[in-house]
């Protein structure tokens, strides 16, 4: 991550759009942060009128569950599902899976709203980040892989612990 932000950034201060959008790893290590760790772990909707999907029929006004973190963790579209692998999203394997097996932001007219400018901000955070530090795992950090607690928003059960040292340029 960090050679693709010195290549596209370098000695630039001042990111912008257009160098953001060029980072390509890192948009890959994003993803697959997304589908392993997804923030919410399922999406609820209400049926507004009675449908039969495949053979599965559903009465208007049922609530239901789409179950996110395991689509997201099913070996059927992710083969070794709780293996980190950022280039299951180079756009060649990408391509060869349907779009609703990835999910962390929802799908349809009301899907997450703020997708893109989370995008943005996540890309800029990191790009940041990675050109002027280098991070370690410390002692007294749990071991992979991490226990997550779903109720809610996705979080880890125990404290994560990280070494940020500052990288000085002459
Ligand atoms: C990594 C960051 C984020 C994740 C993973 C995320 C995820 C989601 C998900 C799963 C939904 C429900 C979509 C569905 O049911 O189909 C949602 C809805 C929504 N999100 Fe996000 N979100 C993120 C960041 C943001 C940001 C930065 C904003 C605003 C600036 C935002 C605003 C909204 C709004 C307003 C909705 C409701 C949309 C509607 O009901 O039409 N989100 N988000």
């Amino acid at each position: 991550m960090r050679d693709e932000v010195m290549e596209v950034i370098g000695d630039k201060t001042e990111i912008d759009y257009d160098d953001i959008t060029k980072l390509k790893y890192i948009n890959q290590v994003v993803q697959e942060t997304l589908r392993m760790y997804p923030p919410a772990a399922r999406s609820n909707r209400l049926c507004t009128k009675p449908i039969t999907i495949n053979g599965i029929h559903f009465d208007k006004d049922v609530a239901f569950s789409i179950p996110v973190y395991a689509i997201h963790h099913d070996e059927k579209y992710y083969p070794d599902p709780y293996k980190f692998d950022p280039d299951r999203f180079a756009p060649e394997e990408k391509a060869k899976r349907d779009p609703l097996t990835y999910l962390p932001f929802g799908y349809g007219p009301r899907n997450c709203i703020g997708m893109r400018f989370a995008y943005f901000e996540i890309w800029m955070t990191l790009a940041h980040l990675l050109k002027n530090y280098r991070f370690y795992s410390i002692p007294g950090s749990p071991d992979l892989p991490i226990k997550l607690n779903t109720q809610g928003i996705t979080k880890p059960e125990e404290t994560l612990y990280v070494r940020a040292e500052r990288i000085y340029v002459d």
